[in-house]
């Protein structure tokens, strides 16, 4: 038997799991407020508070540590990657700890994975389908002036095992179809899947796409160089704006899509009307993707926590159903995707890839 362990750290949780093979033995999702994370200078600082829940979980639940052979996290970001399943080593460890691409809660998982692995005889480390995950066409890359590039950085894992998902429903492999999967979560990332390939998408991470319940998505670019240069703000409180305080927090003071939820089915005018704005949107990107697959769509497909809401729902079946059907997969299931991809590779069914960057 193979016993597995997956880890997500996320921007608000950690969440964990003890797989046996196929079948899930733990699964855990620790909630950080706020406050708990504003106490710590970055990402990388979080490190001890985030593990420390793990190793405790996995004490209490009785689960023998060292008869865990596989570690998987969620890969975080580091340089660019092609999808698929990854062995952790010492240069991906230290382009996550420098966060080459930025600093976000993924980037603890393959440290935290390395670090586990290493306690344990014979156990390995891995990262599957990061959130670098780079598929794109040449012709998306290009930003519009030659000092900038788009970048793929985007709910990689949930999109592509949603997807996977569905295409296993309509008795079809992903490979053959066209699909536009809307990730809609903390941040928020809509991908067009070309085939098997994400050929574009925005950037979920900083200051592309749609708004989200915590990030800004794309702001108007003059009035921000203006607020940039204003000397009101400085860099951090202004990254701050794109990233943590954007979106929902920014308008609502909450990043919790449930309560604006409940705010605008009480007659919060206010809450109502940036609700609308965000599936709006939402809708508005999907018509983008629409257009990068040349209107062959077999599917729109809308998944995280958000899409537990059935107005988003109607909404986006009223603008965007001429395009293709929605289907709709609430909530994320990362670690099952994350722990799948170990079981794989413990069966030697797939190919682990190396970082070499
Ligand atoms: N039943 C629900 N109805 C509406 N929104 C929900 C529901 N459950 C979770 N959410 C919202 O989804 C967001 C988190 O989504 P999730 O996919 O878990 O995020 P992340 O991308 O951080 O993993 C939060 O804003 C939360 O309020
Ligand atoms: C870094 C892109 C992935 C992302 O935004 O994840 P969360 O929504 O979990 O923060």
């Amino acid at each position: 038997m193979h016993r597995i362990l997956a880890i997500n750290p996320g921007s608000t949780s950690t969440k964990f799991a003890v797989y046996f093979d196929d079948k899930c033995v733990l699964n855990k999702t620790i909630r950080h407020s706020m406050d708990e994370l504003m106490s710590y200078k970055n990402v990388v600082e979080q490190f001890d508070f985030r593990k420390g829940f793990i190793i405790d979980a996995l004490v209490e639940e009785g689960i023998e540590v060292d008869s865990i052979k596989t570690v998987i996290g969620r890969g975080g970001l580091t340089y660019p990657l092609e999808s698929g399943v990854y062995r952790v080593n010492n240069q991906m460890i230290k382009h996550a700890h420098k966060g080459v691409l930025g600093q976000h809660a993924s980037n603890l998982g393959p440290m935290l994975a390395d670090y586990i692995a290493l306690q344990i005889p014979n156990a390995q480390a891995f990262i599957a389908d990061p959130v670098v995950t780079d598929e794109l066409d040449d012709v998306a890359r290009v930003a519009g002036h030659p000092n900038f590039e788009r970048v793929s950085i985007f709910h990689a894992l949930n999109q592509k095992a949603t997807a996977r998902v569905h295409a296993q429903k309509v008795n079809k492999q992903y490979e053959t179809l066209n699909l536009i999967v809307a990730h809609l979560g903390g941040g928020i990332s809509v991908g067009a899947h070309k085939k098997g390939r994400v050929v574009d998408v925005n950037n979920g991470f900083d200051g592309e796409g749609p708004f989200s319940p915590e990030r800004a998505g794309t702001l108007p670019v003059g009035q921000l160089i203006a607020a940039c240069y204003s000397g009101k703000y400085s860099e951090d409180q202004i990254r701050r704006m794109v990233v943590g305080e954007g979106g929902y927090v920014g308008y609502l003071g909450t990043n919790s899509a449930q309560e604006v939820q409940e705010l605008a089915q009480s007659g919060n005018e206010k809450a109502k009307f940036i609700q609308e704005a965000l599936f709006y949107q939402v809708s508005k990107i999907i018509g983008e993707m629409a257009v990068v697959l040349e209107g062959k769509v077999d599917a729109i497909l809308l998944t995280g926590g958000l899409a537990y809401n059935e107005e988003l729902e109607k909404y986006i079946q009223i603008k965007t159903g001429f395009i293709a059907t929605v289907y709709t997969y609430p909530g994320e299931d990362e670690l099952e995707a994350l722990a799948m991809n170990a079981l794989r590779v413990a069966r030697g069914e797939v190919e682990v890839k190396e970082y070499q960057k």
